[in-house]
């Protein structure tokens, strides 16, 4: 849906040039929700602004459903940026337009005729959840029912690709996360692509299916969330991922706990997408014969199942313990002994 080849983007300022986006290349799947993430400077609101020309490359192309977007000027650029919707952080509103007159606003630009207008706009308001407000002024709605309207108006003119500049940074985490389930349902009911860039690991782990890493305007790291979750190979996605961890489950950490529990192996688990899902640890000690002490471990969700790591020490005879291993590494889990107490 959206392919990037060799893209730069460098501004020129009286004594500077700096170099915002840094030959990217990227390819982004129809129907994806395709994240970006990076620290603030690291390029991404000029990488996003590039996909429908808010920004002009210095080099490189950027082809979306098809059309080479920088060849385009004028009447075919206007009707190219209409299969591109776009979500900012501070909403963009019109505040002087109510709820209804904000989503009417782009089918007014494109000249849909009035009473198609009305029922796009109805519909529009039923799918974001606000049909009761439709006659509010923006000063008299939530964060979030701001960025509903944003979201509503955004596909007015049911646009192939909605790009999202950190649309739920101006948000508390409860509306953040009705935001992300909406834009999940938009993806799931319309099939549409959604390109997102955000610095909360967070949005990438509840909704994305793909993330790329930017840093200096590169693209350091990507791949499936799940995959860059369980092994980030650079050191600024490690940063990103730790952030989301609650506490460094390392062994170090583990150690301590000993005392407590003074005898069999401690285990390391991974789980990895759907295995986190089933009570495996249940079915372990049903069949297996094992007592199991959980020590240390945190699992958490991405859009395609869990990951995570579970520190267990195995209790049991020998050949149980080993019949364990054995029923773990069978379910998906990778199951390391660490110390063989
Ligand atoms: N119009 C401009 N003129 C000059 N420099 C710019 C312009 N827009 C962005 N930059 C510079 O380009 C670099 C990348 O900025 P950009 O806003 O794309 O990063 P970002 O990752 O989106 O960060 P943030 O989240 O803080 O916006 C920064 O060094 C910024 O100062």
């Amino acid at each position: 849906m959206i392919h990037l080849q060799q893209l730069s983007k460098i501004f020129r300022t009286k004594k500077d040039e700096i170099t915002a986006v840094d030959n990217v290349d990227l390819s982004i799947r129809e129907g994806e929700i395709f994240g970006i993430i990076g620290y603030s400077g690291a390029g991404k609101s000029t990488l996003i602004r590039l996909l429908n020309m808010l920004e002009r490359p210095t080099i490189g192309e950027v082809i979306v459903a098809g059309k080479e977007m920088s060849t385009l000027r004028g009447k075919p650029l206007r009707e190219a940026r209409q299969n591109i919707g776009m979500v900012f952080q501070h909403f963009n509103l019109l505040w002087s337009r109510t709820v209804f007159e904000n989503i009417s606003f782009p089918l007014e630009i494109a000249r849909v005729p009035k009473a198609e207008r009305t029922k796009r706009v109805n519909e529009l308001m039923e799918l974001v959840g606000l049909s009761e407000r439709a006659n509010a002024y923006p000063s008299e709605l939530s964060g979030g029912q701001k960025q509903r309207v944003g979201i509503a108006r955004a596909l007015a003119n049911d646009p192939k690709v909605l790009l999202c500049d950190e649309a739920t940074s101006a948000l508390d985490p409860k509306t953040t996360d009705s935001i992300l389930d909406l834009l999940v349902d938009i993806n799931q009911k319309f099939g549409l692509t959604i390109v997102l860039i955000t610095h909360e690991m967070y949005v990438i782990r509840k909704i994305c299916h793909r993330v790329a890493v930017m840093e200096d305007g590169k693209i350091v790291e990507q791949g499936d969330v799940l995959d860059v979750f369980r092994q980030p190979k650079k050191q600024i996605t490690k940063e990103f991922v730790k952030q989301m961890a609650e506490q460094e489950e390392t062994l170090d950490t583990v150690v301590p706990l000993l005392k407590d529990h003074p005898s069999g192996p401690i285990v390391k688990l991974m789980f990895l997408g759907e295995g986190a899902e089933e009570p495996v640890i249940t079915h372990l000690i049903r069949q297996c014969g094992v007592s199991v002490n959980i020590l240390q471990g945190k699992i958490s969700r991405t859009k395609d199942g869990s990951y995570g790591t579970l520190f267990v020490q195995l209790q049991g005879n020998t050949s149980h313990i080993e019949q364990a291993l054995a029923f773990l590494r069978e379910n998906n889990v990778e199951a390391e002994v660490l110390t063989d107490v």
